[in-house]
C-alpha cells in the first residue's frame, strides 16, 4: 500500500534510476554546457482540478505547443501536462527530493511530456519521455499565486472529485531564479516508469502554515468512505546508485 510494498508489484522500485534523490549541493557538478529553462505557459491551456486519490492535480489542454518547456538539461520540446504537489502531516517532513537531508513541507511537480514521441501515455515509458520541474515550498509568508489553487481545494475533498479550474499561469508558482540541479530518474509513484529528466529549482517559493492545512484538509477517500485525510503521499529519497547530479549554477 506505502512505498516499501511498491517493489512487489513493480520491480522497477529497485531500478537503477529511481526517484527522488537526496541532494547533495557539495556533490553536484557545474556544468556550463547546460542551458537556461525556457518556460512558455498558456493559462487558457488549463483544463481543471482533480483529487485523484494520491494527491490533487491541475491538468492542462496538450494538444498543441502553447504550454512548453525547452532548454535546460533537455533536447527538443516538451508540453505541460499536468502539476501537482507532495507534502506531509506537519512542516517537517513532505517534500520528495530531500537537500543535503533536509525536507521541506511540500514540492510542486510540473509534469512535461517530450513531443517527439505521439502523446503523454506514449512518452511515459522512453528514457527521453518526461521532464519534471520540481519547486520546493518552504514555511513563510502566505503566497497569493498558490492561494488561487488551494480556494478550489474545498469542491475537490474526495478521491475523484473534480471540478472546473480556468486560465491559471503555473509560471506564477516558480520562484525568481530558474537554477536547478538535473538527473535522469523515475515517476516517484507506481509505474515508477524510468523515463524523468528531473530538474529541481534550487530556490523555494513560500507557503504559510494556513496554507498548509489546506492541503491537509483534502481526502484519500472517496465519498461515502470513512474520511483518511490526505497527508504524507509522498515518496523518500531512493539510492542514486551511481547517478551524476549537475547544477546549472556555480
Ligand atoms: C503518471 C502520472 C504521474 C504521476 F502520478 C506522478 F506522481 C509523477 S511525479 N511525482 O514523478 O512527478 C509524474 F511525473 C506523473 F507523470
Ligand atoms: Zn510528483
Amino acid at each position: 500500500v506505502g512505498p516499501d510494498t511498491w517493489a512487489e508489484e513493480f520491480p522497477v522500485a529497485n531500478g537503477p534510476r529511481q526517484s527522488p534523490i537526496n541532494i547533495v549541493p557539495k556533490e553536484a557538478h557545474y556544468d556550463p554546457s547546460l542551458k537556461a529553462l525556457k518556460i512558455n505557459y498558456d493559462p487558457s491551456n488549463t483544463k481543471g482540478i482533480l483529487n485523484n486519490g494520491h494527491s490533487f492535480q491541475v491538468d492542462f489542454v496538450d494538444d498543441t505547443d502553447s504550454s512548453t518547456l525547452t532548454g535546460g538539461p533537455i533536447s527538443g520540446t516538451y508540453r505541460l501536462k499536468q502539476f501537482h504537489f507532495h507534502w506531509g502531516g506537519s512542516d517537517n517532513r513532505g517534500s520528495e527530493h530531500t537537500v543535503n537531508g533536509i525536507r521541506f513541507p511540500c514540492e510542486l511537480h510540473l509534469v512535461h511530456w517530450n513531443t517527439k514521441y505521439p502523446s503523454f501515455g506514449e512518452a511515459a515509458d522512453k528514457p527521453d519521455g518526461l521532464a519534471v520541474v520540481g519547486v520546493f515550498l518552504k514555511i513563510g509568508a502566505a503566497n497569493p499565486r498558490l492561494q488561487k489553487v488551494l480556494d478550489a481545494l474545498e469542491a475537490i475533498k474526495n478521491k475523484g472529485k473534480q471540478t472546473t479550474f480556468a486560465n491559471f499561469d503555473p509560471k506564477t508558482l516558480l520562484p525568481g531564479s530558474l537554477a536547478y540541479w538535473t538527473y535522469e530518474g523515475s515517476l516517484t509513484t507506481p509505474p515508477l516508469l524510468e523515463s524523468v529528466t528531473w530538474i529541481v529549482l534550487k530556490e523555494p517559493i513560500s507557503v504559510s502554515p494556513a496554507q498548509m492545512a489546506m492541503f491537509r484538509s483534502l481526502h484519500f477517500t472517496g465519498d461515502g468512505e470513512a474520511p483518511c485525510c490526505m497527508v504524507d503521499n509522498y515518496r523518500p529519497p531512493q539510492p542514486l546508485k551511481g547517478r551524476l547530479v549537475r547544477a546549472s549554477f556555480k
